[in-house]
């Protein structure tokens, strides 16, 4: 069931109107409904009923607090890469024993903090990394549980610039010193193994690469044990896609079943870090139309949302449905049209020559998916104040984090003494 859908002619988040919220708030905002965050949370770990499992919901995806207790009340560990994550993860209420920490640049004041509080365990990334680990480890009388990310090379056939399974990328430690690495990790002071790690890229929408990296894990496993090292923990990452246009991804239920078929019987506790499946499809982006503009070639519906509040469509080529929120705009004249934002870059451009419905100056406009990467991506580009973000529970609604006002952001700056007048 959308808990975004159409009622009284109005789109509505849950039994909030937008346009009610739209009136209070300004445009534009994010809105993000509690029911599609829950719902999704357990369809997932429901995959998982009866397993020695741990979901460490990917805080990068979207890492407003709200957002984090909505998931922490019904049981979510968190899968940070950041101090500031961590400290978001613990400020929500998930327990520092829940907590993974990714990452191929964990500084060692960040290393120092997250043994402090005692988390999960450190998936470490590199040779320089673990043996700066081991040492803040040791200067603290304290061991660091760890698994090392392994880089499988596959394939993961999604975006290139969130593909992380291949040899060429930054992630992981190479396949073939997998075992040399482990050995020499052993024997450190400050370390204690517990794991193997992978995560291969984001918004996977076929099951076949998950296949052959989970599988070569499991080789992996057999013979790290084979080896001597006490391997009880295998972390499989996140990266599952949701439907932003005509991709229809696997549902969790058959990606569990392709875990579980690789990892299921070696007695592990298996760990899983998914981000945007979580809370893509639970938010919205909702915007005005500031002018519609009838150029020689082509016409652009200008909305008062930029690529600063909303990058994907800007760096990955992202596809995000446009949807009006009157629905008898959205049963009216479709014409192509290119949707831009105010901001001075061509690449601010969310849509090229779409099919939209008859739009005019005033109306409003909600982006679809826009729930994971949208907000947390936002910049102030331009002086546009960071975009604010709403929690949606039934028929209430909160500011979840306010829009910064101009003073606030000028008031960043700092004017050298010699320029104080
Ligand atoms: C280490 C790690 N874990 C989890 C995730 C979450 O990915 P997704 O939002 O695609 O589920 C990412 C991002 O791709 C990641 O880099
Ligand atoms: N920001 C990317 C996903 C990055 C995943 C990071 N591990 C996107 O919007 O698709």
């Amino acid at each position: 069931m959308d808990h975004f859908s159409y009622k009284n002619g109005e789109l509505y988040a849950e039994d909030v109107a937008l346009r009610a919220i739209a009136e209070k708030v300004g445009t534009p905002f994010y809105c993000y409904s509690s029911a599609t965050l829950e719902r999704h949370y357990k369809v997932f770990s429901g995959a998982f009923d009866g397993v020695n499992s741990l979901v460490c919901y990917a805080l990068k995806a979207n890492s407003n607090l709200a957002v984090i207790r909505t998931l922490a009340e019904l049981g979510s560990g968190a899968d940070v890469v950041s101090e500031g994550e961590l400290r978001r993860a613990l400020e929500a209420g998930i327990p520092a024993e829940k907590i993974v920490f990714s990452g191929v640049g964990k500084t060692p004041s960040e290393m120092r903090y997250a043994l402090e509080v005692g988390i999960h365990q450190f998936n470490v990334e590199s040779e320089p990394e673990v043996r700066m680990l081991s040492e803040v480890a040791q200067s603290m009388g304290k061991t660091a549980p760890i698994t090392f990310r392994v880089n499988p090379d596959v394939d993961a056939k999604t975006h290139a610039k969130i593909s992380t399974g291949k040899a060429e990328n930054k992630f992981g430690v190479p396949w073939q010193d997998v075992s040399r690495i482990y050995r020499e990790a052993a024997a450190l002071p400050g370390i204690e193994i517990v794991g193997v790690d992978v995560h291969i890229g984001s918004q996977l929408t076929d099951l076949e690469p998950y296949k052959n990296a989970f599988n070569r894990v499991r080789e992996l496993v057999q013979q790290l044990r084979a080896e001597g090292h006490d391997i009880s923990r295998v972390d499989l990452g996140g990266g599952l896609g949701i439907p932003y246009d005509a991709d229809i991804p696997p549902e969790p239920a058959a990606y569990a079943t392709v875990a579980l078929e690789a990892i299921g019987n070696l007695g592990c506790q298996v760990i899983f870090e998914p981000g945007r499946l979580i809370v893509g499809n639970a938010g919205v982006l909702v915007s005005e139309v500031i002018y519609v503009k009838q150029a020689t070639e082509r016409k652009f519906v200008i909305l008062d949302a930029a690529m600063n509040d909303l990058i994907r469509p800007a760096m990955y080529d992202g596809y995000h449905q446009i949807d009006p929120l009157r629905e008898d705009q959205k049963k009216a004249d479709y014409a192509p049209a290119d949707v831009v934002g105010p901001v001075c870059e061509s690449g601010d451009t969310f849509a090229r020559q779409r099919d939209m419905p008859y739009l005019e100056d005033g109306d409003l406009v909600a982006f679809r998916s826009a729930g994971a990467y949208g907000a947390v991506m936002a910049s102030t580009y331009n002086t546009r104040p960071l975009v604010p973000e709403v929690l949606v529970k039934g028929d209430q609604y909160a500011v979840i984090r306010a829009r910064p006002s101009l003073d606030e952001i000028l008031k960043l700056d700092i004017m050298p003494s010699w320029q104080q007048s």
